[in-house]
């Protein structure tokens, strides 16, 4: 079976791309949503919307609920270390929120993990590494196959202990 990558399922069928921060991500989140513009993938951006001090559990429920709810297909977090937004989401079934610093955590958070977030820290990594990074996540497909098996071995673990 050969599996789309989010690119392509966000702009052949419309289906939306959700993205979210807290205080600490708000720059690079815009940064995102800028570099994304041009790219055909619609995107609804959750907040923050300001620079004031909020707590990144609130953002990442606002984003995860949307995806459980099939309102966004894949969605963005971003907070100051991408820990604590990531961290959150991943308390949600059907969450595979992966922190992601390089393009090749990128590629195989997509390719072994079908990870459905991808989180990123502000303070951490630079704007240029940011977007290749996304760009990577965003064009790398489900490898399928035994990844298949230990993904769905995931979602037995949160039916056992929810
Ligand atoms: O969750 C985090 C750390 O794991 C994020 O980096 C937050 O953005 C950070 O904790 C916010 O910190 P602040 O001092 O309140 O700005």
């Amino acid at each position: 079976m050969t599996y789309l990558t989010p690119k392509k399922v966000l702009t052949e069928t419309g289906q939306i791309l959700g993205i979210a921060s807290d205080h600490g991500g708000l720059e690079l989140k815009q940064e995102i949503i800028n570099h994304l513009q041009d790219s055909g993938i619609k995107i609804e951006d959750l907040g923050c919307y300001q620079d004031e001090s909020v707590d990144y559990p609130d953002y990442a429920e606002k984003l995860t609920q949307k995806l459980v709810n099939n309102e966004i297909s894949y969605g963005i977090l971003v907070c100051g270390t991408g820990i604590g937004i990531s961290i959150s989401a991943n308390k949600v079934p059907g969450i595979r929120a992966a922190l992601c610093h390089d393009c090749f955590s990128a590629r195989m958070a997509r390719e072994h993990n079908d990870a459905n977030i991808i989180a990123l820290g502000e303070r951490i990594i630079g704007k240029g590494l940011a977007l290749e990074v996304v760009d990577t996540f965003l064009n790398s497909p489900f490898g399928g196959g035994r990844h298949e098996r230990r993904v769905n071995k995931i979602t037995k673990l949160e039916q056992k202990y929810s």
